[in-house]
């Protein structure tokens, strides 16, 4: 497989051969990736292919069963909790719809990891509060709770929240779920311009491709435990593979099938199968 970077300096994300199962299930099957610093990369793929396993590997959350997890030069299985701990701190992260404490107001959703931890006086933390939301444009609207923002206002602070401590590498899991197509553009050019600003790099788990092509500076496709196919935006926009068309063109079904595993539907009908 030919490796975005060949320089580990300029890399700091880096997996080799990863393998991983939830129990029985095996789930990656030998992934080999780079995350160059300073860049966007996306990873997609069907859904259920390990995408968020994949960010949870790197987030040093679950354990690799084979192959190395390689963050800031430091391989992720030799770590101490103690030493993981640390280097999670470095890292912002936003799960998939990325909750916000809804009895908070969104000043304090984005001061609460620089509260807990950091020793910082109030007086900074209110800054740099203010300073984050300013950053996603929401600086006004520091004192409103949860429920009276929008959708895209809400992600817009969850973004603010997962950038509170700095971080070198920021992982989201679907940034852009449920946004309607404006939201949607603002904040995958936040993404974008977050990461520049702070110098970190970022992974994006997502479906949304042609948002993606606009704002990242490289894709990995996983399939059946691997990566399929990768390249920068324009590569993938000239690209004939048919695993990446089918993202492309967002067909249903294709080499990503539409349905999960199951037995014959005919089978499961006649209530012989097991759902
Ligand atoms: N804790 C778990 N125990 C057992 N199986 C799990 C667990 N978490 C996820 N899985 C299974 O592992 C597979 C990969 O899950 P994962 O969430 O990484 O996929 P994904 O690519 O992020 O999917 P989606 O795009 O639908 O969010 C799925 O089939 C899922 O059912």
């Amino acid at each position: 497989m030919p490796r975005l970077s060949s320089n580990s300096s300029a890399t700091l994300v880096q997996l080799q051969d990863v393998r991983f199962a939830y129990g029985e299930r095996v789930i990656l099957r030998g992934i080999d990736l780079d995350i160059p610093r300073g860049k966007v990369v996306a990873i997609m793929g069907g859904s259920g292919c390990g995408k968020t396993t994949l960010l949870r590997l790197i987030g040093g959350q679950l354990r690799a069963s084979g192959g190395t997890v390689n963050v800031a030069g430091q391989d992720l299985s030799r770590l101490s909790t103690r030493e993981l701990y640390a280097l999670r701190r470095r890292m912002g992260m936003l799960f998939q719809f990325g909750a916000l404490f809804t009895d908070m107001s969104v000043f304090d959703n984005v001061a609460f990891p620089l509260r807990e931890h950091t020793d910082l006086q109030p007086e900074l933390i209110r800054d740099l509060v203010l300073m984050k939301l300013n950053a996603v444009g929401l600086r006004g609207a520091a004192t409103l709770k949860p429920a009276e923002l929008s959708g895209g206002m809400a992600r817009r602070v969850a973004l603010a929240r997962a950038i509170a401590l700095d971080p070198m590498l920021i992982m989201y899991d679907e940034p852009f779920a449920g946004l309607d197509p404006i939201s949607l553009g603002v904040i995958g050019q936040l993404i974008r311009r977050l990461n520049d600003a702070l110098g970190a790099s970022t992974i994006m788990v997502t479906h949304d491709i042609l948002e993606s092509l606009q704002i990242v500076d490289y894709v990995y496709f996983i399939s059946e435990g691997r990566i399929v196919a990768h390249g920068t935006p324009d590569e993938i926009r000239a690209s004939t593979d048919p695993f990446v068309q089918q993202f492309i063109h967002a067909e249903a079904d294709g080499p990503v099938p539409f349905h999960y595993p199951a037995e014959p539907l005919a089978h499961s009908l006649l209530g012989r199968g097991a759902a």
